[in-house]
C-alpha cells in the first residue's frame, strides 16, 4: 500500500546536505522516486560517483543503489524540479549573517518552487527558523508567483529535521518522532500519512506553525543554555579546587538533572545560532532575551578562556609562549563530524596567535581548510602536528584522542604539556603537571 502511494510520488529535496542528504536518503528507502537539487555542481558531482557524504552512515550507497535504478534524479534546476515533483521540501541552510538570520537560501528556493507549483503539490519547509517564517515569508511567495491559494490548491507544512550529524537517517527514521504543522487541516493530514509512512516513532502533531518552529529553537536554545551552566560550574569548581566531573556523576544521578559537558567553546550551524534567532526575533516584539544572551556569552567566551589557562600551563612549565609550539587537535564543530562551521577551533587558533604561539591543527577527517590563516599547517597526520610540541590543546572530542596517552607522541627531548579542552583524555596514562583538564579544580 504505502510503496503504491509512493511510487506514485515524486519528491524534490532543495538542499542536499547533512540534513537535506539524509532526508532524500529516507525517501529513497522508503521506495519514493526523488529529484535531487543543488545549487553546488562539486556535490552533485559527488553525488553522481557515489563518494559524497562520506561520514553520514547510508546515504553514499543509497544515492547510488537509486541512481543506478532511476529513482534518484540530480539537478540544479530548482524551477524545472517543481515542475516534475509534487511534493516539494525545503532544506537548504538558515544561518546568521551579523548576528541576523538570513533566510535568502529559503527565499530563493521557494520562489523557484513557486514558478512550478501546481494544483495538489505539497511544499514542506524543514531548516530552523525565526516562528513566522512558513506563514509569513514562505506562503506568500508561492501563493503571488503561482496565483494558487494555500490550504485549497496546494499544502503547506512545517517539519523541523531534528537529526544528528552521524546518525541522520536512523535519527529520523527510528530515533526521534516527526515534528509536524500545517497551514490548515488539510496540510496537516497530508503531513500526518507522509511522515507516518518513514517515522516508527509516529508523528508529534503541533497546533500551528509558528508553534512547531519554535519548538526546534527550544531544542537548540536548552542545550545552549545548560552547556553555558556547565562552563560557569566548571569554572567555579577549577577556583574551589574540586573535580567538575565528578560532581557532575553525583549531579545527574538523580532524573531531574541533566548538567551538560562543559568545552572549549559551542559550534555548528545550530546551537550557537538558534538562540540568536529567538533573541532577534524577540526584540521585534520588544522583549529582551536576558538569559540566552548572557549563555551566548559564556559560551562564546570559552575558547579565550581555555588558551589563557594552557598559556598559564606554559608558564608555569617555565615555556615562554611567544614561539611555543602547539598542537591543536580538532577542528570539526564537534567530534566525529567534518562540519567546520562555527567550530571553535577557529578561536582558539586565534587566540594563540595573539600570544605570538607557533600552531599545527591536526584533524583526522579533515584535509583542507580555507578558514585558518596561512601559517597555520593543518594535518591529518599525529605525529607531524605534535613533533616537537611543547603543548598539546585538545579543542574537539574526535573519538581517536581519546586512546592517546603520554607514550602516542614523538620522543622529543622534552615532555609535552596537554591542555584537554574536551575531558576526554584518560589522567592516568600521564604523569602529574603534565595533564589540565577544563573543570578539574585547581591546577
Ligand atoms: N546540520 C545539522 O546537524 C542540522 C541542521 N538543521 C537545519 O538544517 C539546515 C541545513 O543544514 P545542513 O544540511 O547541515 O546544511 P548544509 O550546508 O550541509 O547543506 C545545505 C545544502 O543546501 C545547498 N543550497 C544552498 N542554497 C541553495 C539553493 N538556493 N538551492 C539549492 N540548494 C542550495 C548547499 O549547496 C548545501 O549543499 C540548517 O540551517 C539548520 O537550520 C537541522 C537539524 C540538524
Ligand atoms: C538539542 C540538541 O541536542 N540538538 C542537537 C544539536 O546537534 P549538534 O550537531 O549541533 O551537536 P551538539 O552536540 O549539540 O554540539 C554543538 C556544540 O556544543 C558543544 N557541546 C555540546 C554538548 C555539551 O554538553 N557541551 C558542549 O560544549 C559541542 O562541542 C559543539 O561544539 O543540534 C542539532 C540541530 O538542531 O541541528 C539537533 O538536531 C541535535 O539533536
Amino acid at each position: 500500500m504505502i510503496k503504491q502511494i509512493l511510487s506514485k510520488k515524486v519528491f524534490a529535496i532543495y538542499g542536499l546536505g547533512n540534513v537535506g542528504g539524509s532526508i532524500a536518503a529516507v525517501w529513497l528507502r522508503a521506495g519514493a522516486k526523488v529529484i535531487g537539487v543543488d545549487i553546488s555542481k562539486t556535490l552533485l558531482t559527488e553525488i553522481q560517483d557515489g563518494i559524497s557524504h562520506k561520514k553520514e552512515p547510508f546515504l553514499s550507497e543509497t544515492f547510488s543503489k537509486s541512481i543506478k535504478n532511476k529513482s534518484f534524479f540530480l539537478t540544479s534546476d530548482g524551477i524545472d524540479a517543481s515542475k516534475r515533483s509534487s511534493i516539494k521540501i525545503i532544506v537548504v541552510p538558515v544561518g546568521l549573517k551579523n548576528k541576523k538570520v538570513d533566510l535568502s537560501s529559503v527565499i530563493q528556493v521557494t520562489k523557484n518552487i513557486a514558478k512550478g507549483l501546481k494544483k495538489g503539490d505539497t511544499v514542506i519547509l524543514s531548516p530552523s527558523v525565526p516562528p513566522g517564517t512558513t506563514e509569513k515569508i514562505v506562503l506568500p511567495i508561492l501563493e503571488k508567483e503561482s496565483k494558487l491559494k494555500g490550504e485549497k490548491d496546494f499544502y503547506l507544512i512545517y517539519n523541523p529535521e531534528r537529526i544528528f550529524e552521524g546518525r541522520a537517517v536512523k535519527d529520523i527514521e527510528e530515533n526521534y518522532p516527526a515534528v509536524i504543522s500545517g497551514l490548515g487541516p488539510k496540510s496537516l493530514k497530508i503531513a500526518e500519512n507522509l511522515f507516518r509512512i518513514i517515522s516508527k516513532k509516529g508523528v508529534l502533531k503541533m497546533p500551528t506553525l509558528a508553534e512547531a518552529e519554535a519548538e526546534k529553537l527550544f531544542e537548540g536554545a536548552y542545550r545552549d543554555v545548560n552547556i553555558a551552566l556547565a562552563n560557569e560550574l566548571a569554572e567555579y569548581c577549577e577556583k574551589i579546587g574540586i573535580n567538575f566531573w565528578e560532581t557532575r556523576k553525583g549531579a545527574n544521578s538523580q532524573p531531574f538533572c541533566h548538567l551538560h559537558y562543559p568545552g572549549t567553546g559551542v559550534g555548528g550551524l545550530c546551537i550557537p545560532v538558534y538562540p540568536r534567532i529567538i533573541i532577534e526575533n524577540a526584540s521585534k516584539f520588544g522583549k529582551t532575551m536576558s538569559l540566552l544572551e548572557y549563555s551566548r556569552r559564556i559560551n562564546d567566551n570559552m575558547p579565550k578562556k581555555c588558551v589563557d589557562d594552557a598559556i598559564k600551563m606554559l608558564l608555569k612549565n617555565k615555556i615562554k609562549p611567544k614561539n611555543a609550539k602547539v598542537a591543536v587537535l580538532g577542528l570539526g564543530f564537534r567530534g566525529e563530524v567534518t562540519d567546520t562551521r562555527l567550530s571553535p577551533t577557529y578561536d582558539v587558533v586565534n587566540e594563540f596567535l595573539k600570544k605570538e604561539c607557533t600552531v599545527t591543527v591536526h584533524d583526522p577527517y579533515i584535509f583542507e581548510d580555507t578558514i585558518l590563516p596561512k601559517s597555520v599547517p593543518l594535518t591529518k597526520d599525529l605525529v607531524t602536528a605534535t613533533q616537537n610540541a611543547d603543548l598539546i590543546f585538545i579543542s574537539s572530542d574526535h573519538k581517536i584522542y581519546s586512546k592517546l596517552d603520554s607514550k602516542s607522541f614523538s620522543k622529543g627531548k622534552k615532555s609535552i604539556l596537554f591542555f584537554d579542552g574536551r575531558n576526554v583524555l584518560n589522567p592516568k596514562l600521564f604523569s602529574s603537571g603534565m595533564l589540565n583538564t577544563i573543570g578539574i579544580g585547581k591546577n
